[in-house]
């Protein structure tokens, strides 16, 4: 289960077509890698996955669903356990560390308990436990990405959406954040990650291409 589908899922922006009408279908357990060059539409294919696009900003067309249920809006998406980590974080600067984490979790209704024993095992999981009380103002750019990711993974998603999640991280916690995602898979989630890395690219079960718009399997689900 946690499989995530779309159906001739297409996002322009006014006249400006950023992703072409396309079907795809990640199962939980699968990994798929969308690469392209700047401006390919990555972001937006990511952004409307988790029916996160403001139809003021752009015209989405087609159907998400997670297991068969179609998805209504971003709280719809966020209620099916569809979890988007943005290009750039997502993160408020007032919050520390910690409570970027814990923040969301309360919000969903997590026991208080719990939730603060899932913010301490996603710092740890992360490499970030000393950090907790710092403001994300006081974190570097990758320690930032390093709170994007913990959070998300404290969400426990059912379908996880990764804009370049590591591209500002050293060779060490990349490969640290790439083994995190792939257990996430693992776990049973359908992740989808969009990245510029080759080195994460050859690590995913599948890699699908993404130029001006059309997208083109490199190496296709099976
Ligand atoms: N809010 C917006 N309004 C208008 N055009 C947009 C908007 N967001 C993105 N675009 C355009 O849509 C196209 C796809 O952008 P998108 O951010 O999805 O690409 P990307 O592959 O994620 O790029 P990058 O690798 O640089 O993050 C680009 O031409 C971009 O300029």
């Amino acid at each position: 289960m946690n499989d995530l589908r779309c159906t001739d899922l297409g996002v322009a922006y006014g006249e400006l077509v950023a992703v072409r009408p396309l079907d795809l279908q990640v199962l939980g357990g699968q990994v798929l890698a969308v690469t392209g060059p700047s401006g390919a539409g990555k972001s937006s294919l990511l952004w409307a996955l988790a029916c996160a696009l403001r139809p003021a900003a752009a015209t989405v067309t087609g159907a998400v669903e997670v297991d068969g249920r179609e998805l209504g809006d971003r709280d719809d998406a966020a209620r099916a356990g569809v979890v988007l980590v943005p290009q750039g974080n997502g993160l408020s600067v007032t919050l520390s560390a910690e409570e970027s984490i814990l923040v969301p979790l309360l919000g969903l209704g997590v026991p208080a308990r719990e939730a603060t024993g899932r913010v301490t095992e996603q710092l740890a999981r992360v490499g970030l436990a000393e950090f907790g009380r710092h403001l994300v103002d006081q974190l570097s750019g990758g320690q930032q990405q390093r709170v994007a990711l913990a959070r998300a993974f404290a969400l426990q998603p059912r379908v996880l959406l990764a804009d370049e999640s590591t591209s500002d991280l050293d060779a060490g916690n990349r490969e640290l954040m790439i083994a995190a995602l792939l257990e996430e898979a693992a776990r049973g989630a359908a992740v989808v990650l969009a990245t510029h890395d080759p080195e994460a690219a050859a690590r995913t079960d599948a890699v699908l291409a993404l130029d001006e718009g059309t997208a083109t399997w490199v190496r296709p689900l099976t």
